[in-house]
């Protein structure tokens, strides 16, 4: 069950959308705590339903015998106590479900500590944490007062409804002794007998706690399995208001001349954005109507105020904004996804990011040797040569330490191949691409193989120098660099554009400052909305570098 949740939790960017738009709380707790409580909790349900209709059947047959109206009474008691039960318990699956939320809140609450301890440290921000935490603590607290509460008026119930009726039986059966009806054994028989079957029949009232934490862990899960389906069925059309990304073979890319200087060259197009018009999820207009189209090494700057939306046009690129309307079209070279791509030149198979996406739950840059660095740079726990390895041998990502491992659970194994186009790279060549991006010092320091927080270990500069050198293992076409060079110094950004250039890879970078227009050919400016202007938002001009090669 775990393997499957995750599955669908990763699937078609899930796991984004439900943070983005705080869809569930604590996606991570029902995955774990939920789904184990869930699958012990039925299988002991299971075997206790089980041993119930056994015993029932047993010595139904002997209290049957012995007197049948008191087999009536007691099944009328265990009825009426049910009722009693169900009616005094009713908030505890509301409060159970609470406790779960209030928990994993407060466990979230410190998780979060401690991963930005060094920002927190910074600020000495101790204090409003503990405050923050201690409400989250406390608002925890509370609710297991009242479940405890409605627990204890529920057990004082559940106490008297088992003792009060111990006398009936005997009260009952000893009369019948004393005229001579039975012998004395009969009234231990039939004591014992009605005990087993009050059991039998009390079930919901002697479980009532248990089966109201159970009740709160289904609702949990019946709710997030109810968000993992809406966000990966198929069934789902996107609205006509939704971004198209279309992918199409990379042979029937539209062929530009270049710049009158090289006639002789062609440059295929790698991407097309047609009539694009951005929102933000929330539906406020960020780009309206762009239209353009990038070929190779033809590499865009994309400049604007903060907040003007040059990072959610990347997110639009990508597939995880799909607020607008427009298309974006990619054109993949073929082979690079054969099975999904048509090799018929003439009918180029035409997929939308849905479809793609819908395979295997593969993102768009596993899809089309696009490959996106984003703005925060993101490190996986594991070692060095992990990092240099994610995404694009993902699979290595997780070490088997026995190698009996993998047998034994093939069910928790991704049998999905990542990547079978690009050749693994070997301990050398991670070595000369960490040398190449200027990281070969933090070699000699921690090992390729050592496994450290490296978000903390490194600076920010050597975080996204590292995203550079993922960026030129995997060899992309298309690299989308949303600030990735931020925290660089102007040597090593200029020596990364360089390698980068090198490879013969196009980029559009997102970027602030005026040292990058050196890199780039053109500049696509975005301008801040203007809900009275009806005009596109945007233009685009040479660069200085583009217009000195035409001078
Ligand atoms: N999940 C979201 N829901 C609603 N609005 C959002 C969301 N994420 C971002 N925005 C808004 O969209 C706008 C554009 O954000 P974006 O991150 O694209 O800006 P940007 O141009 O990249 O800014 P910067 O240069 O500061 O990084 C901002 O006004 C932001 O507040």
């Amino acid at each position: 069950m775990t393997r499957y949740y995750m599955d669908r939790y990763l699937k078609n960017q899930t796991f984004y959308k439900l943070q983005s738009q705080s869809i569930i709380d604590n996606p991570d707790q029902r995955i774990v705590d939920d789904l184990s409580s869930f699958t012990g909790t039925a299988l002991s349900f299971s075997l206790t339903l089980f041993n119930a209709a056994v015993d029932l059947i047993s010595f139904s047959n002997i209290l049957y015998g012995i007197y049948p109206p008191l087999f009536v009474v007691l099944l009328i008691y265990s009825i009426g106590g049910t009722a009693i039960s169900v009616f005094l318990g009713k908030g505890l699956v509301t409060l159970n479900f609470l406790q779960e939320k209030k928990e994993a809140d407060f466990r979230y609450g410190l998780v979060r500590v401690r991963e930005n301890a060094e920002s927190i440290a910074f600020y000495g921000g101790e204090e409003s944490e503990m405050q923050l935490l201690l409400t989250r603590f406390k608002s925890a607290f509370e609710n297991l007062t009242q479940l405890l509460i409605s627990s204890r008026n529920l057990e004082f119930f559940t106490s008297g409804y088992r003792y009060v009726i111990q006398i009936l039986p005997a009260a009952v059966v000893a009369p019948m002794y004393f005229s001579g009806k039975i012998e004395f054994g009969v009234i231990n028989q039939s004591v014992s007998a009605f005990n087993h079957i009050l059991g039998d029949f009390s079930l919901i009232v002697y479980q009532f706690q248990a089966l109201s934490a159970f009740s709160a862990v289904i609702n949990r899960l019946g709710e997030f399995d109810d968000v993992l389906d809406r966000s990966n069925s198929k069934s789902l059309p996107d609205s006509l208001e939704d971004i198209d990304i279309i992918y199409k073979d990379f042979i029937s890319s539209p062929v530009f001349e270049s710049n009158g200087l090289t006639p002789q060259e062609k440059h295929e197009t790698l991407l097309e954005i047609e009539n694009l018009i951005l929102k933000t999820p929330s539906e406020s207009t960020l780009i309206r109507d762009l239209s353009l189209a990038i070929k190779q090494k033809d590499n865009l700057l994309i400049t604007g105020p903060s907040g003007s939306g040059k990072t959610s046009l990347l997110r639009a690129m990508a597939g995880l904004w799909k607020t607008g309307t427009g298309k974006i079209i990619y054109y993949v070279k073929e082979g690079e996804d054969t099975e999904k791509f048509s090799s018929d030149v003439n009918t180029p198979l035409i997929n939308t990011a849905r479809d793609s996406m819908e395979d295997g739950g593969k993102s768009i840059s596993r899809k089309s040797g696009i490959f996106f660095l984003p703005q925060k740079p993101y490190m996986v726990l594991g070692t060095l040569r992990q990092q240099l390895l994610y995404p694009t041998w993902g699979d290595d990502v997780v070490p088997t330490s026995d190698s009996n491992e993998k047998d034994v659970l093939t069910f928790l194994s991704n049998s999905d191949d990542m990547n079978n186009e690009l050749v693994k790279p070997e301990t050398d060549d991670l070595i000369k691409i960490l040398e190449d991006v200027r990281l070969g010092y933090i070699l000699a320091r921690f090992g390729l193989d050592s496994t450290h927080e490296w978000s903390s270990v490194l600076s920010l500069g050597e975080q996204q120098r590292l995203a550079f050198a993922r960026l030129l293992l995997s060899k992309p076409q298309l690299a989308l660099l949303d600030e990735s060079t931020s925290a660089l110094d102007e040597a090593n950004e200029v020596h990364l554009y360089e390698k980068i250039a090198a490879e013969g890879v196009t980029y559009i970078s997102v970027g602030h400052r005026s040292t990058l227009c050196d890199f780039h050919d053109r500049v696509l400016r975005i301008s801040a909305t203007d809900s009275n202007n009806e005009q596109p938002n945007w233009c685009i001009e040479p660069t200085r570098r583009e217009s000195s090669l035409k001078i």
